[in-house]
C-alpha cells in the first residue's frame, strides 16, 4: 500500500458495523498511513465500533449523536485538544423513520421530513463548519449519497428528498470553504448490503435489479468505496471540489436497461 495519507490525521462518523461503508473506508485509509478518529451512535452499537477500532489500533473512539449538537461539539472539542489538527472527514450517516421508507412519498409526516432532513443533510453542515475551524492547512470532507437524489425510486421517499438537498448543500460548502483549501466532495455510492441498506421492503429486489443492469452487472464493494474515498481524501484530487462522485457500477449513465435482458 501507498503512504498517500502518511501524516494526515481523519475523523469518520457512521461506522455501525463490519459491512457499513465508512467501516470499508476506514480500512483503506488506515492502510495508505492515515491516522483515524470514529465516532459511534449509542452506546449498543460502541460495543460493535470499539473492536473494529482496536483492529485498525484506533484510540480515539467518541459517542457522537448528531441530533445532540453537544455530542457534535464534545467531539470536535476532543480532537482539538488530542489533535489540534484536522486533515479530513467522512460523514456517513443517514436516517428516517423506516415506517416512512414506504408507501407513498406524498405521505411523509411533517415531523420526520423535519427529522430526517437534520439527520441526513443538515448534521454535514454543521460537522464540516466544526471541522474547518481545525483544517489549518486545508482539508478534504467527504458525505454520503445515493442516485435516488435525483430520479425517483419507489420507497426512498424523503431520504431521496434529503440526498438532495445534501448534495446542493455539497455545493455550497465547497464554495464557503474553498478559499481555505478545503474540499468538499460526496460519494454516490451504488446499494449495497448494510444495516441501512438492507431490511427495507423492496430493497432487496431493488438491490438485485440494478446490480444486474447497472453497466457492470455487478454491486460496487467496500473496497471500490474505500479507493474512491482514498481518492477524494487525499492530495491526488486537489483540484476537485463541490462535486458528486459515482461509484455505483455506472448505473447512473443508463436509462433503462436493454429489453432482452430483462427477459434474462
Ligand atoms: N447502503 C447503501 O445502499 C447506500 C447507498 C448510498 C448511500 N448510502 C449512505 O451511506 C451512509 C452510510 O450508510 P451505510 O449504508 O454504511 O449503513 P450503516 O447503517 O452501516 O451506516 C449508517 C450510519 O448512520 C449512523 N446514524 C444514523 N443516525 C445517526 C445519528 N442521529 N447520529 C449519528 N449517527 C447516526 C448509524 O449509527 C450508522 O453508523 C448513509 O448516509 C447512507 O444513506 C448507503
Ligand atoms: C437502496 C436503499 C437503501 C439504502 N440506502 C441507499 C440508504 O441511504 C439507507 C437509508 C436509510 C435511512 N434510514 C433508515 C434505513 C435506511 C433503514 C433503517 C431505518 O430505520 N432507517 O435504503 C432504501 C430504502 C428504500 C428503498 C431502497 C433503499
Amino acid at each position: 500500500m501507498t503512504s498517500l495519507m502518511k501524516g494526515k490525521r481523519g475523523l469518520i462518523m457512521g461506522i455501525a458495523n463490519d459491512h457499513s461503508i465508512a467501516w470499508g473506508m476506514a480500512r483503506t485509509l488506515h492502510a495508505h498511513g492515515a491516522e483515524l478518529a470514529f465516532t459511534f451512535q449509542g452506546e449498543a452499537l460502541g460495543k460493535r465500533v470499539k473492536p473494529l477500532a482496536e483492529q485498525l489500533g484506533v484510540d480515539l473512539v467518541l459517542p457522537c449523536d448528531v441530533e445532540d449538537i453537544a455530542s457534535v461539539d464534545a467531539t470536535f472539542a476532543v480532537l482539538r485538544e488530542k489533535w489540534g489538527k484536522l486533515d479530513f472527514v467522512i460523514h456517513a450517516i443517514g436516517f428516517a423513520d423506516k415506517n416512512e421508507l414506504k408507501g407513498r412519498y406524498a405521505d411523509t409526516s411533517r415531523e420526520n421530513f423535519s427529522r430526517t432532513m437534520v439527520i441526513s443533510c443538515f448534521s454535514f453542515t454543521e460537522v464540516a463548519k466544526r471541522a474547518a475551524e481545525l483544517m489549518t492547512e486545508g482539508g478534504s470532507m467527504i458525505t454520503l449519497t445515493f442516485g435516488a437524489s435525483e430520479r425517483a425510486m419507489p420507497n426512498y421517499n424523503v431520504m431521496g428528498v434529503a440526498k438532495a438537498a445534501l448534495e446542493a448543500s455539497v455545493r455550497y460548502l465547497a464554495a464557503d470553504f474553498g478559499p481555505r483549501g478545503i474540499r468538499i466532495n460526496a460519494i454516490s455510492a451504488g446499494p449495497i448490503r448494510t444495516l441501512a441498506g438492507s431490511g427495507i421492503g423492496e430493497a432487496r429486489a431493488m438491490f438485485g435489479f440494478m446490480q444486474k443492469h447497472a453497466p457492470l452487472r455487478r454491486g460496487v464493494t467496500l473496497d471500490e468505496l474505500g479507493g474512491s474515498a482514498l481518492y477524494l481524501l487525499s492530495d491526488l484530487s486537489g483540484g476537485v471540489t463541490g462535486e458528486i462522485h459515482y461509484v455505483d457500477s455506472g448505473y447512473n449513465v443508463i436509462l433503462m436497461p436493454r429489453p432482452d435482458d430483462l427477459k434474462a
